[in-house]
């Protein structure tokens, strides 16, 4: 059994309700457990910064899928909830990413585990380490609670 982090964000349309929906889709599917979540964080905008503040959560669960095919079922959630994907960095109605897979390192060409940025982004890290206060970094060995010190956008999640 793996045991799995995905970050949610949602800044389109009834944004907690669409977290809410991808959340259920997960947990109806055989292989997946949904064993943890985080509270929903009020987030500014990064990379992109001209549009709507975000949603931002993260859960944890436990699955027997293997990474790509866990991946195929984040990127299904968000086909079936409608999502367009007008450009790279813009407004999405719903958007999953898996953050760590177990304490692997994966680097596919369409899956990177750990997820590239997110020792870099306050939006994921204040409610990964919600639900795991002690989590690591599989390539640095360290503590991602270490990371969110260096993090200067931190007001910007609340
Ligand atoms: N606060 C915040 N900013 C973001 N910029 C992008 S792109 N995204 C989409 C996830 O990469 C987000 C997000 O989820 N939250």
């Amino acid at each position: 059994m793996n045991t799995a982090y995905i970050s949610l964000g949602s800044n389109m349309g009834d944004r907690a309700g669409y977290l809410e929906k991808a959340i259920n889709i997960l947990s109806s599917h055989g292989k997946i457990e949904v064993t943890k979540r985080s509270s929903l964080y009020e987030t500014d905008p990064v990379g992109f910064t001209e549009q709507d503040q975000f949603l931002n959560m993260v859960i944890e669960i436990r699955t027997s899928l293997s990474p790509e095919t866990l991946l195929h079922q984040c990127l299904q959630v968000e086909i079936d909830l409608g999502r367009e994907r007008e450009f790279k960095w813009g407004p999405r109605i719903i958007d999953l990413d898996i953050l760590l897979f177990n304490h692997e390192t994966i680097e596919a060409e369409n899956l990177l585990i750990p997820h590239p940025r997110m020792q870099e982004r306050a939006f994921v890290l204040i409610p990964l380490l919600e639900v795991a206060p002690s989590i690591e970094h599989p390539s640095f060995n360290a503590p991602l609670a270490e990371f969110l010190d260096e993090i200067p956008d931190k007001e910007g999640v609340r």
